[in-house]
């Protein structure tokens, strides 16, 4: 399986526009009149990682994301497109985001997405998924293929992704 840099079909990567004044900056994370008709958030959540620590590859089978950077932290975001019936199936993408990239990335299921902090500081990182975690009252298994479980995986291949609690 090999992956080739390239477009990736239903991702949608924007720069966040940062309102400056005196007393600071704001800047609109997403607008349900600029979301794709597809996607609609359900949830957020906050992470944030440490220096050098990758993040992934996951997979989803029904849900979609959007994550969002402002810093701190800087990170480098890939993606791969693991879709047999997608028109950019196999392609690649890496793209810089944090907190002198401040955007959002929206991936849709089965695009393959890790991000790794590669600055010295942690970073910070807001995903707002469109499905529930668990789904309602967290009564449903988790939807999601952690390909840094598989020792074999065509994507990354970095021990430290790997969870070391089960
Ligand atoms: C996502 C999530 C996690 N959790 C709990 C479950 C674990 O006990 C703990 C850490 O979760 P996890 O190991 O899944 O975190 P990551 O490995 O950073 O994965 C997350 O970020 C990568 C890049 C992804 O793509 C995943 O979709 C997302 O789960 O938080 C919750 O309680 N609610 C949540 O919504």
């Amino acid at each position: 399986m090999e992956f080739k840099k390239g477009p990736i079909e239903g991702v949608m990567i924007t720069p966040f526009k940062k309102f400056v004044d005196e007393r600071g900056w704001l800047a609109e994370i997403f607008r349900h009149d600029d979301l794709p008709a597809w996607f609609r958030p359900e949830m957020s959540y906050v992470s944030v990682t440490k220096p050098g620590v990758l993040r992934g590859p996951h997979e989803h089978v029904d849900q979609a994301d959007l994550f969002c950077w402002v810093g701190p932290g800087d990170f480098k975001l890939t993606l791969w497109d693991n879709r047999p019936d997608s028109p950019t199936y196999l392609n690649r993408m890496e793209v810089a985001m944090g907190v002198n990239n401040p955007g959002s990335a929206i991936i849709p299921k089965g695009v393959v997405h890790c991000y790794r902090c590669i600055s010295a500081e942690p970073g910070l990182v807001i995903n707002c998924p469109d499905r529930l975690f668990m789904g309602k009252g967290k009564a449903e298994p988790i939807d999601e293929i952690r390909h840094e479980d598989d020792p074999e995986n065509p994507f990354v291949k970095d021990e430290r992704a790997r969870r070391v609690h089960a």
